[in-house]
């Protein structure tokens, strides 16, 4: 999947809220089919950088660009709010701690998935169902409770459903936050290996943030550690957490394995 173009450029992007830092200087490029995780205790930035990245956040400073279908290069923070909404709708997806932030609770499973597709012109009602039941059988939910809303569902499930939400439209990038947090020991363990296994078939790139070094370890090729908003270790995962440099993600890893 990997070509010689990155798919995201970000170049020492900033954001502050007032005079508190959210995330300082953060430079890195993503390439097409790489799974990035970006770790590190509460509070370190994780969230603002995702959420600058996914343009949900306006950065202080920094540019972040985006290599389109058309391989041409757009600055994130110069588009249009219409484009930057198409962006989300076709090429991005953004799979939420809490399922009903990224779910509508009180339409069908059916339909969640389903109108994704109709954003992106897809009309035909036989092939939009076809595609709901595809997609909801690939993340383990099965056809018969295609017509039930969300809320009936257990936590594991709706993070299912929000997940084919989000893939059902082929993109290429998708950014994750905590995908696995609030849910029992058992049920991330399966869904963690459930997005492990799409990931890889479909070849996308994704920027996960995750506090859990164990869900960097299973998705992610590169890991970018943070401190006080600020990158203080990157690399390959493996690497990372095998033989941690900065004395920071040595004791992050320390403290993990001791317990
Ligand atoms: N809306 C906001 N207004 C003011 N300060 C904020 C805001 N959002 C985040 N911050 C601050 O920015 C810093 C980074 O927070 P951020 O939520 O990005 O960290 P995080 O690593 O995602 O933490 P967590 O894992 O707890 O979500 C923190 O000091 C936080 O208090």
């Amino acid at each position: 999947m990997m070509t010689d173009e990155p798919l995201l450029r970000v170049s020492a992007l900033s954001k502050f809220y007032g005079s508190r830092i959210g995330c300082e200087d953060v430079s890195f490029e993503l390439w097409p089919g790489e799974v990035l995780a970006v770790v590190g205790e509460s509070g370190s930035g994780k969230t603002t950088l995702l959420n600058c990245l996914s343009t949900r956040l306006l950065p202080t400073s920094g540019t972040a660009s985006y290599r389109m279908r058309d391989e041409t290069w757009r600055d994130l923070y110069r588009m249009s709010e219409a484009e930057r909404r198409f962006l989300m709708r076709t090429d991005w997806g953004f799979v939420h701690q809490n399922p009903a932030d990224g779910l509508r609770m009180t339409v069908s499973a059916g339909a969640n998935v389903g109108e994704r597709l109709m954003a992106v012109g897809d009309r035909h009602y036989g092939n939009i169902r076809a595609s709901a039941v595809d997609w909801l059988g690939r993340v383990e939910i099965g056809e018969d409770r295609i017509d039930d809303e969300p809320r009936a569902f257990s936590g594991g499930m709706r993070q299912r459903l929000q997940i084919a939400r989000n893939l059902v439209t082929s993109p290429r990038l998708v950014f994750m936050d905590e995908p696995t947090g609030g849910l029992d020991v058992s049920v991330q363990a399966r869904l963690l290996d459930l997005l492990r296994g799409l990931v890889t078939d479909l070849g996308l790139a994704a920027i996960v943030v995750t506090h859990d070094l164990a869900v960097a370890r299973l998705l992610s090729q590169r890991m970018m550690v943070m401190k006080d908003g600020r990158v203080v270790e990157t690399g390959l995962t493996d690497r990372v957490l095998d033989d941690p440099r900065a004395p920071y993600t040595q004791l992050l890893v320390s403290s993990i394995l001791q317990v």
